[in-house]
């Protein structure tokens, strides 16, 4: 089966211009549909790797193809939600696009019952639990039709709980939809929710595939 390619990733290279080395020869590829977690150790350059996705850095060398609009989705959602309500915010992502205000009410609507908050557009955000702030970051982004998003750590500053039911949300939302999602984490048992897993290593992609695996491999790294 020939499954057309959402991320594609080659010989990327990036130094700050302090001179260290970021990325190095950083080549990966995700398929349209699939939902993928990328591990490393502190400072391997995952961030750096996604804001490189996003476009909000630019590579110095090697190639970045993305087949569509991303969505960014931080570790704090703080940083983030911009708005007093939450369906203020999610309408606040739509300025730019030409939309009716019958438009922008069907959209918010329908991004919030996609993340199950549709109950809560009146809310005001500081009201909100962790995980509910990381749902209405996710439906900003359904709400602007991105079909790539891009998770930086969503979980750290959440508990178990709220942790493993965002990352079942997010699987299911890629399943449905169609999405493709890149998933920055610590955590390995967040392994079980994905296709695919990436290890970064000083830059570069070291391992890749199955998740189990690589989870069992690190394990016993950090383990032994
Ligand atoms: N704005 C910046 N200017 C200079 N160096 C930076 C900047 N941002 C990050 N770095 C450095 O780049 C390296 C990679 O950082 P990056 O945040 O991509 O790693 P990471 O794998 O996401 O780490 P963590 O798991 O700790 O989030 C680190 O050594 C970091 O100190």
């Amino acid at each position: 089966m020939s499954m057309s390619t959402a991320i594609a990733v080659n010989d990327l290279s990036f130094s700050w211009p302090s001179g260290s080395k970021v990325l190095d020869h950083c080549s990966l590829n995700i398929g349209q549909g699939e939902f993928c977690m990328l591990l490393g150790a502190n400072g391997s350059g995952k961030s750096t790797l996604l804001r490189l996705l996003a476009g909000l850095l630019q590579s110095q060398t090697g190639q970045v193809a993305i087949q569509g609009s991303v969505g960014f989705v931080f570790q704090n959602p703080d940083h983030q939600l911009v708005m007093p309500t939450v369906g203020a915010d999610v309408a606040f992502g739509l300025v730019e696009e030409k939309l009716s205000f019958l438009q922008v009410r069907q959209r918010v609507s329908e991004s919030l019952a996609a993340v199950n908050l549709a109950h809560l557009q009146r809310r005001p955000i500081y009201a909100l639990s962790g995980g509910q702030k990381q749902r209405v970051a996710i439906a900003g982004a359904i709400a602007r039709q991105c079909n790539i998003l891009l998770f930086d750590e969503p979980t750290a500053l959440l508990d178990l709980e709220s942790q493993l039911d965002l990352v079942e949300q997010v699987r299911q939302l890629v399943k449905t939809r169609g999405l493709t999602a890149l998933w920055v984490t610590h955590r390995l048992i967040e392994l079980d929710y994905c296709d695919r897993a990436f290890l970064l290593d000083q830059g570069r992609v070291v391992d890749q595939g199955d998740p189990q695996r690589l989870k069992q491999q690190i394990s016993s790294i950090a383990c032994g």
